[in-house]
């Protein structure tokens, strides 16, 4: 059985019936489902730059925190001009890994690697499964690992394992020229649209920039307690402590409502996250979830469990651990450190909503005027379609009472890094020597920051917005189908663009103390323990990275956190080096107006900076055919997510022209009909194009820089 992704199981076209009626795909009168992929990309990348804009602009502009004696602000001017004498985007640094090819000095390692797969499968087959609708099911199922990525993965482990084999055989690294065999791949020069899977986007590398199911990007080297895979050690070489402990001691709630943004920038932001990271989970070889807290039961290789404290408040509940699968080793051409998979494309493309390859593109397509399957309700309005494993965690009937998954960069910057919409013409800054791939400390800690300023209740509002009613955030994401009566689309828009965001940079919710029992889960203790699992360097390896002063003992750290958190930290950590990327940073006091400190604001633009100037595709750019005309780019420019929400809810007739803004006397409601569109009729295809080409094909052979 294929396996479920969150993104977009599809019914197959006969015979499966979920829980609620299967859809007729019908054409609804709505105008934006019509958009051609290329379109809602752009609509998408214009939607990213406000999102980074809507950041910039905290940090310029918000007014400083009045409790600055808790989170204090760094020393602004000093830390911006430290991080504009990088040279951006910041250089990876390369590390030894070994060429894997034909020569069969290798294969003896390669041997080595199946058996231990092998291996593997032999002990999985009596390792527990979840429970299905379990916390930690659900939260296998949603991070959704694909069939494909489950197949390459295992060659992932034979990689990982024919690594530790030539290490142990004492095999010494031959100098080497270039990290890996790069396979020429022929592009089309002239291809007017990008691929689904992002091939041929970059003409020198075609087949690895921004491509989906490669490895993550690792800006500095792993780290890892053998040198090959396994989690992170202490720097004496003992355990760390646990991830939930850290959690616990030093991620306190700290609360202060944001009254600037709506939760729509969080919505908005996860969005996005999804279009552009997705990290495949190991799962056993059936495809089914690996259970790891079962002590009496055999324990699979690829279980990370979180070790929790015997004062820890859950065991009280008779929690006593934490589930955690690793993520699954990526197939790379090298032996060398274990890397992990990312199953979308870099760039912001829309690989969220037309899948990452074309397999996928096709299974989601309608194939008549360029709409999408729709799900269509009996009321007759069109929904996401639904999945067809009915063990996918959502698609159950019971789900609906059981929701049990419970988780809780300044406009100086953004304009010296090109990272503003350009307000009229084309932007000329792209390069094809800048590698747009995600980095691993990007979708492994970086951009998690943001489930620091998730609220832990979501305000459900009705037309005439009186009466708001409550509902847990977790509760809402586990219940699609509440979208299914009338009236709760729009009410859940209403609501995500009527709360403010949370501001506890000092994450950690009520909710993982207090109602742990609900949870079984901590999403503080899941992004530590996945930093962990991944390899990613202490944070002060970090500062270092992005240029700033790298910490040799934690009183260093004074003037960039705040006493209480260094004080916790101090108290959760044994050595300086030890301190996780995702805590230090998060930490941080931040700069000035912002919520984010230096080494988060570094870390972030320095992806968003490759992922724009990396795209060959941007939609403000000028390479022919793509280009579009500076008259469609300025009806792109008309495009907000507001106008897209007019156009895709019930009957939302008001909204606010900055959604992602709180909604006051200067951002307040105007009418659908007043909200800017852009005119697609300057879109009607120029065929004349394909009439120059004659059909024919140019081909460039990609050559190795
Ligand atoms: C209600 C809101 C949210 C929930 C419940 C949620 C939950 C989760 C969970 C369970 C994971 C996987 C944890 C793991 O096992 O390692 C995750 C990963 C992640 N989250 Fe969130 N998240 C939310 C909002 C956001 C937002 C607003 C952002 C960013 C703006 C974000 C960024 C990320 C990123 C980058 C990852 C890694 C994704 C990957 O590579 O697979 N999340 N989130
Ligand atoms: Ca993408």
């Amino acid at each position: 059985m294929t396996q479920p992704t969150e993104r977009t199981r599809l019914l197959p076209e006969v015979n499966q019936t979920p829980v609620f009626d299967t859809s007729i795909n019908r054409e609804r009168k709505l105008r934006v489902k019509q958009f051609q992929c290329c379109l809602c990309a752009i609509f998408l990348s214009i939607l990213l730059v406000v999102l980074i804009a809507t950041v910039a602009y905290s940090i310029n502009n918000s007014e400083v925190p009045s409790d600055n004696s808790t989170s204090g602000i760094t020393n602004d001017n000093e830390t911006i001009l430290i991080l504009l004498s990088n040279t951006w985007p910041i250089l990876d640094m390369r590390y030894k890994t070994q060429t894997l090819n034909d020569n069969t000095k290798w294969e003896k390692n390669l041997e080595a690697g199946r058996k231990a797969l092998k291996e593997k499968d032999e002990i999985e087959k009596n390792a527990p499964s979840l429970p299905v609708h379990s916390p930690s099911y659900i939260h296998q199922k949603i991070v959704a690992t694909s069939e494909k990525a489950k197949n390459l993965t295992r060659f992932g482990y034979i990689v990982e394992h024919a690594t530790r084999h030539m290490y142990s055989e004492n095999v010494s690294l031959p100098e080497f020229s270039k990290l890996c065999a790069r396979n020429q791949m022929e592009c089309n020069i002239f291809q007017k649209y990008r691929t689904a899977n992002g091939t041929c986007n970059n003409l020198k590398r075609p087949e690895f920039y921004g491509v989906s199911y490669r490895p993550f990007r690792r800006a500095l080297p792993p780290d890892y307690a053998d040198g090959i895979s396994k989690p992170r050690v202490s720097k004496n070489g003992k355990p760390l402590p646990s991830a939930r402990s850290v959690s616990l001691m030093v991620h306190r709630s700290y609360y202060r409502n944001d009254d600037k943004f709506s939760v729509m920038l969080a919505v908005w932001g996860q969005f996005l996250d999804h279009d552009i990271t997705a990290t495949a989970l190991s799962q056993k070889s059936n495809g089914s979830t690996i259970s790891c807290c079962d002590s009496t039961a055999v324990t699979h290789p690829e279980c990370f469990p979180v070790q929790l404290d015997p004062i820890d408040p859950i065991e009280k509940y008779n929690v006593t651990c934490m589930e955690f699968v690793r993520s699954a080793p990526s197939p790379t051409c090298c032996l060398g450190p274990r890397e992990q998979l990312n199953q979308v494309t870099a760039f912001i493309d829309g690989s969220v909503i037309y899948g990452a390859d074309e397999e996928v593109t096709k299974i989601l397509r309608n194939f008549q005027n360029g709409t999408l399957k729709m799900y269509v309700t009996k009321d007759g309005r069109t929904l996401l379609p639904i999945s067809d494993d009915l063990n996918d965690g959502c698609n159950r009937e019971e789900q609906k009472t059981n929701g049990k998954y419970c988780f809780l960069t300044g406009r100086k910057l953004m304009n010296k890094f090109d990272l503003s919409p350009q307000k009229r013409g084309y932007f000329g800054n792209y390069n094809d020597s800048i590698n747009p791939n995600i980095a691993n400390n990007f979708a492994t800690a970086a951009f998690r920051f943001a489930h620091s300023i998730i609220p832990g209740l979501m305000k459900l509002l009705a037309n005439d917005n009186s009466n708001p009613e409550f509902t847990q955030m977790h509760k809402m994401l586990l219940d699609p189908f509440k979208l299914y009566t009338a009236g709760e689309l729009d009410k859940t828009l209403r609501g995500a663009m009527n709360t403010t965001l949370k501001n506890h940079l000092f994450e950690g919710t009520d909710e993982h103390v207090k109602q742990p029992k609900m949870c079984g889960l901590d999403l503080v203790s899941l992004n530590i323990q996945r930093g962990r699992d991944h390899g990613l360097p202490g944070y002060s390896f970090w500062r270092k990275h992005c240029g700033l002063k790298k910490p040799t003992k934690f009183d260093d750290l004074q003037n960039d956190m705040d006493n209480e958190s260094l004080r916790n930290i101090k108290s959760a950590y044994r050595n300086v080096d030890d301190i996780d990327l995702y805590t230090g940073a998060l930490s941080e006091k931040p700069i000035e107006g912002s919520i984010l400190g230096p080494t988060l604001t570094c870390l972030i633009l320095d992806q968003f900076v490759r992922i724009k100037h990396g795209d060959r595709f941007w939609y403000e750019n000028s390479q022919k055919p793509q280009a579009f005309t500076p008259e469609q780019l300025d009806e792109i420019r008309k495009t907000s997510l507001a106008s897209i929400i007019c156009d895709n809810s019930d009957n939302l007739t008001v909204i606010q022209a900055k959604v992602m803004e709180r909604l006051n006397s200067r951002n307040d409601y105007v009418s659908c009909l007043k909200i800017n569109r852009p005119n697609i009729t300057l879109w009607k295809e120029n065929f004349s194009y394909l009439a120059l080409t004659g059909g024919s094909i140019n081909v460039v052979t990609a050559e190795e820089i």
